[in-house]
């Protein structure tokens, strides 16, 4: 089988964007941002119009919006992965977004491409981002091993930078359980190459959704 028809046929752990509903509005604010980044040339003037719009879409999106309480029950109904989360969530634009899936071998993979927003050293991912990103997948290869927890230490390697502009492969898995100390690891790699490699201990905790 192809590298890609296993990928195809590997359990998702993510969301499934929904284009008929907030995703496809979610991927247009993506653009948006990564558009925003150092436009250059565009006058005082123009940039000040697209705020007035922009302002505009915040406005109508903040009238229509159910109340916080409400959304946070809602964002938190349903099927064990997450809708909104910075990382893979499909209804947050800040999310690169990383679809990740659960492979064979106890583990779970996924890849991404980042632009500008998650820039650090010129047409290199920001340490911070690559830590977001680790902690996240750490934490979702709890969810598909079994016990899961809330993270108490994250310990980063930094090999090599990490490129912008390529796909990245974020893998992780669980590597031991003592009681409620879950042990968990982690690479980015680009190219077949580590650029980051992550240690996390997890404490098995589950914060109360609300209702
Ligand atoms: C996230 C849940 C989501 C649910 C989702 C469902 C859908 C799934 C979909 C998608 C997966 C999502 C994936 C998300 C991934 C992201 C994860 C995060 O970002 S988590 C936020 C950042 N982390 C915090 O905010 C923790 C803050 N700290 C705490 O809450 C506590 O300190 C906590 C829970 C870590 C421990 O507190 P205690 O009171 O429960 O337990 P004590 O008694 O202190 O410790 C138990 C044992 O662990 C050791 N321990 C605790 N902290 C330690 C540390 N930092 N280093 C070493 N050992 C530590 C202790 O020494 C103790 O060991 P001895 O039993 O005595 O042997």
């Amino acid at each position: 089988m192809s590298p890609e028809a296993a990928a195809r046929e590997r359990p998702r752990l993510t969301a499934t964007p929904d284009n008929a509903g907030v995703d496809a509005a979610v991927a247009a604010a993506r653009r948006v941002v990564a558009a925003l980044l150092h436009t250059g040339g565009n006058s005082a003037a123009e940039m000040q119009d697209v705020a007035a719009r922009l302002d505009a879409v915040a406005d109508h999106l903040e009238q229509h919006a159910p109340p916080m309480a409400d959304r946070m029950v809602d964002m938190w109904a349903g099927e064990g992965v997450t809708r909104h989360d910075p990382v893979t969530g499909p209804e947050n634009a800040i999310a690169p977004p990383l679809a990740l899936a659960g492979r064979d071998d106890g583990a779970i993979e996924g890849t991404t491409v980042l632009g500008l927003p998650y820039q650090g050293p010129p047409g290199f991912v920001h340490g911070g981002v690559s830590a977001l990103l680790l902690d996240h997948t750490l934490g979702v290869a709890n969810h598909w091993a079994g016990p899961s927890g809330m993270t108490a230490e994250l310990t980063l390697r930094y090999h090599r930078t990490t490129p912008l502009f390529q796909p990245l492969t974020v893998t992780a898995r669980q590597v031991s359980v003592d009681g409620r100390k879950i042990r968990t690891e982690g690479t980015i790699t680009a190219g077949g190459e580590i650029c980051v490699s992550a240690a996390g201990l997890f404490i098995a905790k589950q914060v109360p959704r609300p209702q």
